[in-house]
């Protein structure tokens, strides 16, 4: 796939702060392309940096081929950008807003269809300042899609949405996606990188630490995997030991517990298989992409 962004040894500082430090990563076309990080790291300035939304101090950007600051017009017109909180009029209806916004596109999505797959078209004549925490996100993700862009960044996609809003929500960004829409997703949410990224961008402190799909972060992250069972007949621990992908065996009552790496689980099976051994009460705890993220960031998600 080839790149639709590229950003490399991006700095921005603001006074004494620095918040990017040096960001390069690659955007392919057609992925979701994850950015992950604590608070501060620097994902905003990063992602505003992309939609020319903020001037770099060093590093080059190019977004299909255009400088996001050189050729305003041009990223502008394929780069659909999610709205921050309070950057619409507060007396502006969420239809208006919609019609709006489409006009100033070459060619727009259906604004009423868009409205409509968002869940707000009851709310189409209500004012931008009555709307709940929810419905204005769902409106700026609307907005964000409104030109029919080729990328869509997304940041804090589903931040303020219930469970079922967000999962709805998942499913609208896998329907843009599957119409070929490349997006960048700036996320605080485990779940929502692991259901909807292809690769994701580790950022801490202005760097990135890592670049790898949700799978691939895990094992980076060299996190032991744990299984438990009740072997059908008595096994050693040594035969267990004895396989280099196993790290530990404990015991606790008639339950084996086994630690080791990510292929711990077949190589067990496959010696239980070899032996005859059935393995009664299987339980598999995989490592999540929170392990991961602790691991490679040394931060607690907030
Ligand atoms: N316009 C600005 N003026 C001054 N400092 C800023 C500005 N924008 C961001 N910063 C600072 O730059 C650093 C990075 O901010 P940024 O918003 O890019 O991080 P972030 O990773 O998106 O954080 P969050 O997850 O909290 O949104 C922070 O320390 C922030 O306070």
């Amino acid at each position: 796939m080839s790149p639709v962004i590229e950003v490399r040894n991006l700095h921005k500082r603001y006074g004494e702060n620095v918040a990017v430090d040096d960001v390069s990563l690659t955007v392919r076309e057609g992925e979701i392309l994850g950015i992950l990080g604590p608070n501060g790291a620097g994902k905003t300035t990063t992602v505003e940096s992309i939609a020319g939304l903020r001037s770099p101090d060093r590093g080059e950007i190019s977004v299909l081929g255009f400088d996001p600051l050189r050729d305003r017009q041009e990223v502008t017109r394929r780069v659909g950008i999610q709205l921050q909180d309070g950057q619409l009029p507060a007396r502006l209806e969420v239809a208006e807003a919609l019609r709006l916004y489409s006009a100033f596109y070459p060619h727009p999505a259906d604004w009423r269809g868009l409205m409509d797959s968002l869940g707000l078209t009851k709310k189409a004549k209500t004012k931008y300042g009555k709307l709940s925490g929810g419905q204005k996100q769902r409106l700026s993700i609307a907005l964000a899609l409104i030109g029919n862009p080729r990328i869509a960044i997304l940041d804090e996609l589903t931040t303020g949405l219930d469970p079922q809003a967000r999962r709805d929500t998942w499913a609208l960004i896998e329907g843009v996606r599957a119409r070929g829409v490349t997006i960048v997703l700036v996320t605080h949410f485990m779940e929502e990188a692991e259901r909807l990224c292809d690769r994701i961008a580790l950022i801490d402190s202005g760097r990135v630490v890592t670049v790898d799909t949700p799978a691939g972060l895990t094992e980076q992250a060299k996190i032991e995997q744990r299984i438990q069972f009740r072997p059908s007949r008595p096994i050693d621990d040594v035969v267990l030991t004895s396989l280099p992908e196993v790290s530990s065996v404990t015991r606790r009552g008639d339950l084996v517990i086994v630690n080791g790496d990510t292929n711990v689980l077949n190589a067990v099976t496959a010696l239980l298989a070899r032996n005859q051994i059935v393995a009664e009460r299987l339980r598999v705890e995989q490592a999540s992409l929170e392990d991961a993220y602790v691991q490679l960031t040394g931060n607690r998600p907030d």
